[in-house]
């Protein structure tokens, strides 16, 4: 008898309206145990309804959303909506903005071991980094100080599963990197499954060991960040991930391209300039400094694409340049 997977979705559709843009349909993943898992797709693809669904908050109008093999209750069959086993940690954090940051967490603990409470509170906020903020208020904290209170008073509950919405939507790109490594590192020293939402395609691409691309309420293709950005299925997840170049075979034959599908992608990175023998040249149209790279916008034969170039200042606009692709994917 094959092991029973530890959270799985089979054909969960919720539709909100009769419309079939709104919501997820026919979803079916599955999803291991201890993993970081990130849902990524545009605003409006789903990625919270997943969510909700996977905790309990929303039922399926069909398909079924089983955790060790068991149906989880939807908000009818419940008192306190959401499973007993995971914690959702929303955009708007629920937190209590007038009580302390040691409060905050340590309330989420019954009193019936004290020291235990203490210990552990003060535990959670070391490994979330938040200790020196115990005393704190935490309406007088940044959002992303609040961001880490969130997931303590989460985690403090042990839970297996850590439902995260869009978690570094309202932070800087600084915040955000640290933020990001110690999600990982929470992963791996609870061994919680982590389940995130992002429409930043980057967030999954570092953090997650499953990414799972939402378009229209669908789950257009699943696997691991690599062999998905490397090997992807379907145009669209290119174009999310890495700004791929999609083009048609008429396109792609303009630029000395074999076609044999209908569709020819290629990353700006997997276009080199002017590096070895090449009879192929096009004309740069546009140079977009990107800080180490510049992406280079090219012409050629009525074709417009893009590179991108390691070497800031080489190129400038109007200049003529030899260029190969290294390889594509064809769909
Ligand atoms: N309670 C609701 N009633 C009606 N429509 C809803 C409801 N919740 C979500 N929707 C619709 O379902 C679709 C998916 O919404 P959802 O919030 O799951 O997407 P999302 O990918 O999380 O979006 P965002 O990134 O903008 O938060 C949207 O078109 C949304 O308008």
């Amino acid at each position: 008898m094959s092991p029973v997977p530890f959270l799985e979705l089979k054909q969960v559709t919720r539709q909100y309206m009769n419309n079939l843009v709104s919501g997820v349909r026919e979803i079916s993943v599955d999803i291991s145990q201890g993993q970081v898992i990130a849902v990524v797709g545009e605003s409006g693809s789903g990625k919270s309804t997943l969510l909700k669904l996977i905790y309990g908050l929303v039922s399926p109008q069909s398909g079924q959303v089983l955790f060790k093999g068991e149906v989880v209750m939807g908000p009818e069959e419940k008192l306190i909506p959401g499973h007993d086993r995971m914690k959702m940690v929303t955009q708007d954090f629920d937190l209590n903005t007038y009580a302390k940051v040691y409060d905050n967490i340590a309330s989420m603990l019954p009193n019936t071991n004290l020291e235990k409470k203490r210990n552990r509170s003060l535990a959670m906020m070391e490994l979330l980094h938040i200790g020196h903020l115990a005393d704190k208020r935490v309406a007088d904290l940044s959002g992303g100080e609040r961001q880490r209170v969130a997931i303590a008073r989460a985690m403090i509950t042990e839970p297996e599963v850590l439902l995260m919405d869009e978690p570094f939507s309202q932070l800087d790109t600084l915040v955000k990197n640290i933020l990001r490594a110690d999600i990982k590192r929470l992963a791996q020293e609870t061994g919680v499954t982590i389940i995130l939402v992002s429409h930043d395609p980057v967030d999954g691409l570092m953090l997650a060991e499953q990414l799972i691309i939402l378009r229209e309420g669908a789950v257009i293709e699943t696997g691991t960040p690599s062999n998905v950005y490397n090997q992807p299925k379907h145009p669209y997840t290119g174009e999310l991930l890495g700004s791929a170049n999609v083009l048609s075979p008429g396109e792609a034959t303009a630029i000395g391209l074999k076609a044999k599908g209908s569709q020819v992608l290629f990353y700006p990175e997997w276009v080199s300039l002017n590096a070895g023998w090449t009879n192929r040249s096009a004309l740069i149209e546009d140079v977009s400094f990107k800080g180490a790279q510049e992406e280079v916008r090219l012409l050629c034969n009525g074709t417009s694409f893009r590179a991108l170039c390691n070497d800031p200042g080489k190129y400038q606009k109007g200049m003529k340049v030899h260029f190969t692709v290294r390889q594509v994917t064809e769909f």
